[in-house]
């Protein structure tokens, strides 16, 4: 018998987890945290180069993961991925809303498609996963949601209208669903990033006006490391969280509750 029995409850072995863009970034690293607690992971993208590439290096470390390519704002493409599940993989414990675009406009200089196409892409998107996620969840007695939110939306800056907007809906919809789905054995809970040093964020990282004042308003005094963000999704993954509903875990270091 193991000395440390607890960590059995964070064991993934034998469930199926589906990390919505993560062949780079934050989801990459959910991911792979995920495959080392014993998942199998599906690894989605736009691009099946940089998703076959992101399944190589899993795959090189001893992890278990396939490709799974679709572009989540397209419904064909979506229907098409939802059947690969089925019948590749039988089932679908997890799933990892983590896709999330920004164009940081203000509302006058954003055009009404690219509003609408946003929408689409961070709230729309997700909705319609976790919707046919947790028909398959229901099949098979129980599941986790989560959504990657964010700390914009509760906080604001002139600037950025759309992205707050659909990243706050993605909160409204994880707190639905808990209610929803919570008397099923599936959680919905969502965990909100502050600011890390993704490759996304790396021209902001490596501005001289704007990486160091990023990370001195932060009281750890530096931005997140990509890494840092998988805990919280082996945590809420895991059988350890299994009363945890409705929650945002905020990973942030502190960033919001300094003023
Ligand atoms: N990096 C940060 O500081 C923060 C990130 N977040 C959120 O965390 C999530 C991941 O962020 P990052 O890794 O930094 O960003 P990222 O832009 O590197 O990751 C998003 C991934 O989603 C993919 N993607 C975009 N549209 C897609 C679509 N229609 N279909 C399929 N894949 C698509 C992209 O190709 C990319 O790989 C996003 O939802 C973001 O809004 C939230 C707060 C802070
Ligand atoms: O402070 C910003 O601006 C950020 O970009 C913060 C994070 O990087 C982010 O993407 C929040 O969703």
């Amino acid at each position: 018998m193991s000395t440390l029995p607890y960590l059995r409850n964070f064991d993934l072995t034998g469930q199926v987890a589906l990390v919505t863009g993560s062949a780079r970034g934050l989801g990459f690293c959910i991911a792979r945290a995920l495959a080392g607690c014993g998942a199998r992971v599906l690894i989605n993208g736009r691009s099946a180069a940089s998703v076959d590439a992101a399944v190589a290096e899993l795959a090189n470390a001893g992890l278990d993961a396939h490709g799974l390519p679709f572009d989540v704002s397209r419904d064909d493409e979506m229907q098409r991925a939802f059947q690969r599940i089925d019948d590749e993989h039988g089932r679908l414990d997890v799933l990892v809303n983590n896709v999330g675009a920004r164009n940081r406009k203000t509302l006058r200089d954003t055009s009404p498609a690219e509003i609408r196409e946003l929408i689409d892409t961070d709230l729309v998107a997700g909705m319609l996963l976790a919707k046919f996620a947790a028909e398959r969840m229901m099949r098979q007695g129980g599941g986790r949601l989560i959504a990657i939110t964010s700390v914009v939306g509760e906080l604001a800056r002139a600037g950025d209208a759309v992205y707050p907007a659909a990243k706050q809906g993605l909160t409204g919809m994880v707190r639905a669903l808990a209610a929803e789905f919570g008397g099923h054995h599936i959680t919905s809970n969502a965990i909100a990033p502050g600011t890390f040093a993704t490759e996304t964020n790396a021209t902001m990282v490596a501005d001289p006006n704007v990486g160091p004042r990023v990370a001195a308003r932060n009281p750890t005094g530096r931005w997140g490391e990509p890494e840092e963000i998988a805990g919280a999704a082996v945590f809420l993954a895991s059988p350890a969280a299994s009363y945890v509903n409705g929650h945002v875990l905020v990973v942030d270091g502190g960033l919001s509750i300094q003023f």
